[in-house]
C-alpha cells in the first residue's frame, strides 16, 4: 500500500524501547475497517473517552458508519440520560469530538496505543494491513485483531511485535453487547494481556480471557449451534420460522439462529465455517452447508444487503 514506502521515510518516531502502553494508559487508538463491528468499536471507544481514529479504504463506508455511530451514540444517550436532555445532549457531542474517520492511518498511527482491527475475515488481507502499520507504528503501540474465527497466532507473525499481539473480540451489536473476549497466543507479554483487560474494563464491558483456539469461548460453541439448524431444515425437519421460534420462545435466546446469521451476515459466517473445515476437515459441525453457500453466492448476505434467510427493508 502506498502510505507504507510514504511513510517509511518520514518522520514517524520509533521508541527506543518496547514498553507497551502501560495498563490503563491507552488513551488513543485506531480502528481498522469501518464495517459493522469497526463502526461500534470505534462509537464505544469514542464515548468512553479514547481519541479513536476510524479507517477504511472507502469514504463512502466512512460517511454511513459516521452516520450510524451518530444515531447509535443518540440511542444511547437516551437511554442513558433519560430526564436529563442537557446532559444527554453533552455526551453525545463529547463522544462525536473524540471520533475521527480517515482513509490513512498515518498521522493517527504516530501517537497511536493500540490498533484494533475489524476489516473483512480473510487471513491474507489482515495479514497484509499489520505487515505495513508493523512498519510505521511506533514500538509502544499494541496491535489486536477482533477476528471471529482466524488464529491470532497466524495473524500475528506478519509482524515483529509478537509481544504486543493479541485479540479483542467484540460482539455484535458493539454498544450493547456486554462481553469481550481477550487473547492472548504464547508471544503475548503479561504487560501487554493486561494492558488489554484494563482497557476492555475502560470501555466498560466485561472481559473473559481466553486462548488462541478456534472460536475462542463464544464462536466456537455458537457458530455450529447456527450450522445445526440449518442442516435442520436443509434435511426438511423444520422450517427457518418454526427454528426461529422454538429457540426464542424454547431456549429463551433473544434471536433465533436464523435470525441471528442474517444480523451477523452471511458472508461472515461462511467465511468461518469455511475456514475451520480447511483446518479440520474430520470434524463434521464444521462441515459446508449448500444453502448457505447458495445464499452467498447470490450476493444474499442478510440484514446488510436486503436478504438472508429473510427478507429485508433496504435502510
Ligand atoms: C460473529 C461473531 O464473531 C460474534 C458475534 O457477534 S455473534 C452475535 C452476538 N450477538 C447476539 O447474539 C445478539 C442477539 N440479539 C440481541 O441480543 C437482541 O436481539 C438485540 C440487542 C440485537 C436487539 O434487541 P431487541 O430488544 O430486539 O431490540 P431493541 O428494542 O431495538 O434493542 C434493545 C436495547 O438495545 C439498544 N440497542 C439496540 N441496538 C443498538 C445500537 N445499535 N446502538 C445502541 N443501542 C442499541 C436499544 O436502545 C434497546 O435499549 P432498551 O432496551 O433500554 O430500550
Ligand atoms: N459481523 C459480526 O457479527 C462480527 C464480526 N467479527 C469480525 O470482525 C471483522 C469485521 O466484520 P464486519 O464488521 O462484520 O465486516 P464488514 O464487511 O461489515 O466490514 C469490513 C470493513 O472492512 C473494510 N476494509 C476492507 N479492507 C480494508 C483495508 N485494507 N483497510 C481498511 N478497511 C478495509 C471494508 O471496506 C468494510 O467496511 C471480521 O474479522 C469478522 O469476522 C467479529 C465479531 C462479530
Amino acid at each position: 500500500m502506498a502510505f507504507v514506502s510514504q511513510l517509511s521515510a518520514s518522520t514517524v518516531r520509533h521508541l527506543s524501547t518496547t514498553s507497551v502502553a502501560r495498563a490503563g494508559q491507552i488513551h488513543e487508538m485506531i480502528v481498522i475497517g469501518g464495517g459493522l463491528m469497526g463502526a461500534g468499536i470505534a462509537q464505544v471507544g469514542a464515548q468512553t473517552g479514547h481519541k479513536v481514529t476510524l479507517v477504511d479504504l472507502n469514504q463512502e463506508v466512512l460517511d454511513r458508519s459516521q452516520a450510524r455511530i451518530q444515531a447509535s451514540i443518540q440511542r444511547v444517550a437516551k437511554k442513558q440520560f433519560q430526564g436529563d436532555p442537557s446532559a444527554g445532549e453533552t455526551f453525545v457531542q463529547s463522544a462525536l469530538a473524540n471520533l475521527q474517520i480517515a482513509t490513512q492511518p498515518h498521522a493517527a498511527l504516530a501517537t497511536a496505543d493500540l490498533v484494533v482491527e475489524a476489516v473483512v475475515e480473510n487471513l491474507e488481507l489482515k495479514r497484509k494491513i499489520f505487515q505495513e502499520y508493523d512498519a510505521i507504528a511506533p514500538a509502544k503501540t499494541i496491535f489486536a485483531s477482533n477476528t471471529s474465527s482466524l488464529p491470532i497466532g497466524d495473524i500475528a507473525t506478519a509482524t515483529q511485535r509478537l509481544d504486543r499481539f493479541g485479540g479483542l473480540h467484540f460482539f455484535n451489536p458493539v454498544p450493547v453487547m456486554k462481553l469481550l473476549e481477550v487473547i492472548r497466543i504464547p508471544e503475548t507479554s503479561d504487560a501487554t494481556f493486561q494492558a488489554m483487560l484494563d482497557w476492555g474494563q475502560a470501555m466498560k464491558k466485561t472481559t473473559v480471557k481466553c486462548q488462541d483456539t478456534p472460536g475462542f469461548i463464544v464462536n466456537r460453541i455458537l457458530v455450529p449451534t447456527m450450522m445445526e439448524a440449518v442442516r435442520m431444515v436443509e434435511r426438511g425437519d423444520a422450517s427457518t420460522r418454526d427454528v426461529d421460534t422454538a429457540m426464542k420462545l424454547g431456549a429463551g435466546h433473544p434471536m433465533g439462529p436464523f435470525e441471528l446469521a442474517d444480523y451477523v451476515g452471511l458472508d461472515t459466517v461462511k467465511f468461518i465455517l469455511d475456514g475451520w473445515h480447511a483446518k479440520y476437515p474430520d470434524q463434521p459441525l464444521f462441515k459446508p452447508s449448500d444453502m448457505l453457500n447458495q445464499l452467498v453466492d447470490s450476493g444474499k448476505f442478510g440484514i446488510k444487503s436486503g436478504e438472508g434467510f429473510y427478507k429485508y427493508e433496504k435502510k
